[in-house]
């Protein structure tokens, strides 16, 4: 049997890889039939030994029983909302706030990342394996949707690379790409009838799944924004670098994240992903610009709800195409 559970470890450690290298990386290193042929020997060995499953099993991603209801999730860190802007002039006053609020400002860069129009969730590994993931709820308290997090391939059952912190606590926003949004509204309309009006509520509707089995079958992807840090812990200077450090531990970050060293460079970023929008895969509603440096967030703290050290410069609604 020894061998039997060394090959079941093999075939772990080799479906983890090629499903980061053709989710994440979108770099497949083998045809799919050979991925299928893998992952059939996994849960045949998993049938014969249940006591062999793992959490971290890629035989997790097709889902398990329904449960009867979502338990609630105290999230240690709120999870916090965005304050708004709609115009230049707004972001220039954002900006001058921050200034008049820093000692010293010299250093001042921003973090420009799309807004993805999804929904927030945190996702908590232990020791490396992911141990639950949850809504954001109010902000405080959530619903615990970890059966669900587990079947969407972008995010990691367990993390690639080293140094990572014995609890690691990552946000990021669950959505369905566009193509993918078309293709279950025309299943629907070929079967129960049931269509989505747009992609964040196909993805909202999709992790509301009690019944994880469907939320397998669904299209959906996590892009990272954040991690939350436990107080005093500091493993990097930047929220970029955190981002950067999300990447080498197999998550999908936004590839459109970029740093600028003035608000002039944040607004040609806005002109130019606004110019970008309809040819992107997914449908953003925006752009977050966060002060890069941890210290100087640190600096700035929150007001009631939302950061000083962060804000969203929202598009114009997009007009609805009448069919
Ligand atoms: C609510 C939220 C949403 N988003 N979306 C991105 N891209 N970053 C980001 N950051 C957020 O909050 C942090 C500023 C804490």
């Amino acid at each position: 049997d020894s061998s039997l559970r060394e090959r079941l470890r093999a075939l772990r450690d080799q479906l983890h890889h090629h499903s980061y290298q053709y989710y994440v990386l979108d770099a497949p290193e083998i045809p799919d039939v050979e991925y299928d042929r893998l992952f059939r020997e996994l849960q045949e060995i998993e049938a014969q030994h249940p006591e062999w499953l793992t959490p971290d099993s890629p035989s997790q991603r097709v889902g398990a029983e329904p449960l009867p209801s979502f338990n609630q999730v105290r999230h240690e860190t709120p999870m916090l909302s965005l304050d708004n802007v709609f115009s230049e002039q707004e972001l220039l006053d954002f900006d001058r706030r921050v200034k008049s609020r820093l000692d010293d400002a010299a250093t001042l860069t921003y973090a420009c990342e799309p807004k993805l129009d999804g929904i927030a969730v945190s996702l908590l590994y232990v020791d490396g394996i992911l141990v639950r993931g949850a809504t954001r709820g109010d902000g405080r308290v959530g619903e615990d949707i970890t059966q669900n997090v587990r079947t969407i391939a972008s995010i990691p059952l367990r993390l690639r690379g080293e140094d990572w912190p014995e609890e690691l606590e990552v946000r990021g926003e669950i959505y369905m790409p566009r193509a993918g949004f078309e293709r279950i509204n025309a299943l629907g309309r070929e079967t129960d009838g049931k269509v989505f009006v747009n992609p964040r509520n196909a993805a909202a509707g999709s992790l509301r799944q009690l019944d994880s089995r469907i939320t397998a079958k669904r299209p959906l992807e996590m892009s990272c924004y954040g991690i939350a840090l436990q107080e005093g812990e500091a493993l990097f200077e930047t929220h970029s670098e955190g981002l950067q450090r999300l990447r080498d531990w197999g998550f999908l970050v936004s590839p459109e994240l970029r740093v600028v060293d003035s608000i002039e460079g944040c607004l040609a970023y806005y002109e130019g992903l606004l110019a970008r929008r309809d040819a992107l895969a997914y449908d953003i509603d925006g752009i977050v610009f966060k002060v890069d440096s941890l210290a100087l967030q640190a600096e700035l703290g929150f007001v009631s709800r939302a950061p000083r050290w962060a804000i969203a410069h929202k598009f114009p609604a997009q007009e609805e195409i009448t069919l």
